[in-house]
């Protein structure tokens, strides 16, 4: 049974009516107009709330099939660039420091227990370990039944605690050398596509090593059999630890009816999969950015979402779903701020 209820239709409609009566021509607006609407909509009030309150969570974890060649990097980078969230000097660091999103970084299997650092640089890491990386797709499922349970009520609390916190935005990120295979592999199972229309570069993989990468993604299809269908079984068999949470993440903002801006390749997979696992949760969905990867842009269409910002990033980290914040922000503040046509007395 869905425990999603929809946007509220009351506020679309009067934001609706307030975006046509402002002091700008018809239109004019393009898509912040839209948007404005979307999120008085989510929020349930017109004009909106400004959007002080944005969090990003970073779903960070190790996975199997990184040691297969998939990558154009070592699994070793998962855990640097943990520690490099923590110290507040990677892209994404830059990107939240300057629209003001905290980030907090949820460690759901790196191979590394970050014992070392001190409390404050750890504060912002919630540490889940489901367990010490996933299992390699193509070989072996991804999770056991307790593990993809257990990985999906950290991603689901993460987002109850920021909500309960005060949190009026979401934003789904993610870090994992490897992890652009067990996404491609989540969307092909989903949209019923063979892996060599789904599967992009990734970090920068060459061409042998893309051919290889898709031969793995279509031997975890093929392993996954008709579990396929299913899309928590598309978690466990073709997932992840981390994408599972990411997952979950996402279905409690939209159950607790908080709007969520998607990044890349990773974050659209998951959503894709929340979608199916509890439909409307689209909804609640806002497209950040379009990532180069085909799978993305695959997944993008299928829910029915139209990226706000099209950059040529793939940086991953929730980089693109922070560097859409502002125009979130834009269209926030002409809803609330233009006056009336019918205020300038003409
Ligand atoms: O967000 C994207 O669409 C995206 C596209 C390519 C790569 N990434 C990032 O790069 C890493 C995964 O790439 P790979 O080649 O190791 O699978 C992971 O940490 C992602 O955050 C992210
Ligand atoms: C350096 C580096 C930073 C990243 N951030 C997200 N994925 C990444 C992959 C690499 C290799």
């Amino acid at each position: 049974m869905s425990r999603m209820s929809a946007p509220s239709r009351a506020a679309r409609e009067h934001a609706e009516r307030r975006l046509g009566a402002l002091a700008t021509p018809p239109g004019a607006l393009g898509r912040l107009g839209g948007l404005a609407v979307q999120v008085a909509a989510c929020q349930g009030q017109v004009p909106p709330r400004p959007l002080e309150d944005v969090r990003l969570t970073i779903f960070a974890g190790d996975h199997g099939v990184a040691e297969h060649g998939v990558s154009a990097f070592p699994p070793a980078i998962t855990g640097a660039m943990v520690r490099t969230f923590l110290a507040g000097s990677a892209g994404v660091s830059a990107l939240a420091a300057a629209h003001d999103v905290r980030v907090r970084v949820l460690d759901l299997g790196v191979d590394d227990d970050f014992a070392d650092l001190d409390e404050t640089t750890r504060s912002e890491l919630t540490r889940h370990k489901v367990r010490r990386s996933s299992g390699a797709i193509h070989l072996e499922d991804a999770l056991t039944p307790d593990e993809l349970e257990r990985a999906l009520e950290a991603g689901a609390e993460v987002a109850r605690d920021a909500i309960a916190d005060g949190a009026q935005l979401l934003l789904s990120g993610d870090m994992g050398i490897g992890n652009t295979t067990p996404a491609a592999a989540m969307i092909s199972a989903v949209l019923d596509l063979r892996a060599g229309e789904v599967v992009g570069r990734g970090t920068g993989i060459d061409e042998p090593t893309l051919r290889h990468k898709t031969d793995l993604v279509d031997q975890a299809l093929d392993r996954c059999g008709p579990r396929r269908g299913d899309p928590r079984e598309v978690l466990a068999a073709l997932g992840s630890a981390d994408l599972a949470a990411a997952t979950a993440y996402l279905l409690q903002a939209a159950r607790s009816g908080v709007p969520v801006v998607l990044d890349g390749l990773m974050s659209v997979a998951c959503a894709l999969v929340a979608e199916r696992i509890d439909p409307g949760a689209r909804d609640w969905f806002i497209a950040g950015h379009r990532s180069p990867e085909p799978g993305q842009s695959l997944a993008l269409e299928a829910l029915g979402l139209d990226p706000l910002l099209d950059l040529g990033m793939r940086l991953g980290e929730g980089s693109g779903a922070v560097t859409a914040v502002p125009v979130l922000r834009s269209a926030v503040a002409v809803l609330r701020e233009v006056a009336l046509l019918e205020e300038l007395g003409v």
